[in-house]
């Protein structure tokens, strides 16, 4: 292994966005499927061979990938998809947990959209794990214009940031109806609850729900077109199926799979979550006007 040496894995928009923040203070290589014009770009022989790994694939991709193309050697691990696995119900922590030990885990939390990583805009994350140690060797490669903040609350970051997912297809279905700023906020703010109502029956700590990976990613991811679920919730509310609204994007909307993840574990744990119920639904094929008339009934 090249002590010292990073690598982020997997080539989308975040993957390029945390490779640039990466390269400002050192040498970091990056890796996906298909060979792309970026500078250290490498094989994936050669980016697993790096100690600190950034991974930025779609969450539903995990398992596949860490079985087939994963050996751990030691490597420390910095996952940045956001996401609940839609076949288990199963947490990404969960995920990388059956492959790598919880020491070398951390995750990225927080709002960041990758569009505005990489021209450099200056935005504040959360690193988290249950290692601080690994919390400070990663905090060191990210540049002046990222400030990391640490936590040990892995699980609250986890379903924060696939929560909002969720809650983003909900606000961009609100908006692209024209309810209104006070029907968005009265959504997101009841969003805000019911991923906490969530989270605490998973042992997230509610001080995770109000801070940066919490309502910080999901009054940004809510409230903005330059969020994909977001603008997948747009295109419901414009009678567009899902399969156009996804083809035209060409890009991941987590929060798809991730309702399918979120109402089977509602159901299994009886856990009242009405604004993701609705989002299901209507992927479902539900009428976006009946979910509204559902959401308002007292
Ligand atoms: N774009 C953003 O602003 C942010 C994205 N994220 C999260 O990062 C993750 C990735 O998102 P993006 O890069 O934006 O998506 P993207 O749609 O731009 O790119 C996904 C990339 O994943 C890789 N990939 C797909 N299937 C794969 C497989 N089977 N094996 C290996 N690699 C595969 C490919 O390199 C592909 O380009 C998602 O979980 C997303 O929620 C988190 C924070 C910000
Ligand atoms: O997680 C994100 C910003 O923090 C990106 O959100 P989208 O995947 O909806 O674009």
């Amino acid at each position: 292994m090249k002590e010292g040496s990073v690598a982020v894995i997997g080539a989308g928009k975040w993957g390029q966005a945390l490779h640039y923040a990466l390269s400002q203070k050192q040498e970091c290589y990056i890796t996906s499927r298909t060979k792309r014009d970026i500078k250290n770009f490498t094989d994936l022989q050669t980016a697993l061979s790096c100690e600190y790994l950034v991974i930025a694939i779609p969450a539903q991709q995990i398992r596949t990938w860490l079985s087939n193309h994963f050996e751990f050697k030691g490597q420390k691990i910095l996952v940045a998809s956001k996401g609940i696995e839609a076949t288990t119900g199963k947490f990404l922590n969960e995920i990388y947990e059956e492959f790598i030990p919880t020491q070398n885990l951390g995750f990225i939390s927080g709002p960041s959209f990758a569009a505005e990583v990489i021209k450099g805009l200056p935005c504040a994350i959360v690193l988290n794990s249950l290692n601080k140690q690994l919390f400070l060797e990663f905090e060191k490669f990210f540049p002046n214009f990222i400030k990391t903040y640490y936590s040990d609350d892995v699980i609250g970051a986890e379903i924060c940031g696939a929560y909002k997912n969720v809650l983003a297809i909900a606000s961009g279905i609100c908006e692209g109806m024209d309810l209104g700023n006070n029907a968005r906020v009265s959504l997101i703010s009841r969003g805000l609850v019911e991923m906490q109502r969530f989270g605490s029956h998973f042992g997230a700590k509610m001080d995770t729900f109000i801070g940066l990976s919490g309502a910080g990613d999901l009054f940004l991811t809510a409230s903005s077109e330059l969020s994909r679920n977001f603008r997948v919730g747009l295109g419901l509310a414009n009678n567009k199926t899902l399969d156009e609204i996804l083809k035209q994007l060409g890009e991941v909307a987590e929060g798809v799979k991730t309702s399918y993840a979120i109402n089977s574990l509602n159901k299994k744990h009886n856990i009242y979550t009405p604004i993701a119920n609705e989002v299901y639904s209507i992927l479902e094929g539900k009428n976006p006007k009946d979910s509204l008339k559902d959401l308002l009934k007292n």
